[in-house]
């Protein structure tokens, strides 16, 4: 005899699972009204090489995505930002990145401000973005895509193709070949590759794993590790977010655009909440 693990709810009876995502999202919701106590510790633009303080960004105007989110970056750092879907991760991001307007809060690279800088000119001061789709140009040769990612710098190409290389074998292995012929996961190889080429300091990545069988998403986690080991700090938005909290040295856990949680990478996996909240089966919503 077989037995249903999974019974049709009757009529006007709510689902389990959905009663029970109910109470997590309550649960949620009481631990964002105590969200920001920790953001009075956050030290001064000096203290950081990014600092991104109390941000607020939107999209559409009137409609904010960010609430006053707050993130620290220093140097040699690995820093994550979690959450569930929508909580603003990629717009954080994009916001620090100056590909969306910052209607309130701070934002400085080193001390001196680069709020409303264009993209271009954070890119001239050491910040590299890797955007989590269309992030290659298919019809290029992987060689093109990187002289593309060394514009501002074509000189420099030769010496930083040969650091690159040392990096991501696989783009002087098929340095002719288009990327539109490769892998996700090996595009993903050169979309960090060409971030690269400009010999950045900060490396924003979004969502490097997304859509990437495990095999690849554990080589993308390798190497983010040797890349921050060559002297870039990194902040990555992460859905794969265990395996990124494992990986990094501090995390933040976004909902509805402000911090929830904000720790070690170490501490969270063990906090309670975050497991309960963020990074259990019915977190995901
Ligand atoms: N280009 C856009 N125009 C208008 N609204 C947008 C745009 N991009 C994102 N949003 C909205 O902003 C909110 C946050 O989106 P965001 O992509 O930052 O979430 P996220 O935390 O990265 O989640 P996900 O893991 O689903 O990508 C969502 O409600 C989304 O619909």
């Amino acid at each position: 005899m077989t037995e249903n693990v999974n019974p049709r709810p009757g009529p006007g009876e709510v689902p389990a699972e959905a009663e029970e995502v109910a109470e997590v999202q309550e649960h949620r919701e009481e631990v964002l009204e105590h969200a920001g106590a920790e953001e009075a510790e956050v030290g001064g633009p000096q203290d950081y090489l990014l600092l991104a303080k109390d941000l607020v960004a939107g999209y559409v105007p009137g409609v904010n995505v960010l609430n006053g989110c707050t993130l620290t970056l220093t140097e040699g750092e690995v820093v994550a930002i979690i959450g569930p879907n929508g909580a603003g991760k990629s717009t954080l991001i994009k916001a620090v990145f100056g590909l969306i307007p910052i209607r309130e809060g701070g934002l400085t690279l080193r001390g001196s401000s680069i709020a409303g800088l264009p993209a271009h000119s954070l890119v001239e001061r050491g910040v590299g973005y890797v955007p989590q789709t269309r992030n290659v140009f298919p019809s290029l040769t992987i060689e093109e895509n990187l002289q593309m990612g060394a514009f501002l710098r074509p000189r420099a190409f030769a010496e930083r193709f040969r650091v690159v290389a040392g990096l991501f074998p696989l783009l002087a292995d098929r340095r002719k070949a288009k990327a539109g012929s490769l892998s996700g996961g090996e595009r993903q190889m050169v979309a960090m590759g060409r971030a690269l080429m400009m010999d950045p300091s900060v490396l924003l990545l979004d969502e490097p794993t997304a859509g990437l069988s495990p095999i690849y998403q554990e080589e993308v986690f390798q190497r983010v590790k040797e890349v921050n080991q060559t002297g870039v700090s990194v902040v990555m938005v992460e859905q794969n977010a265990r395996r990124c909290l494992q990986i990094c040295d501090r995390g933040y856990v976004l909902d509805q655009g402000r911090n929830a949680y904000t720790g070690s990478g170490a501490d969270l996996l063990e906090d309670p909440n975050v497991i309960e909240l963020y990074l259990g089966t019915l977190a995901k919503g």
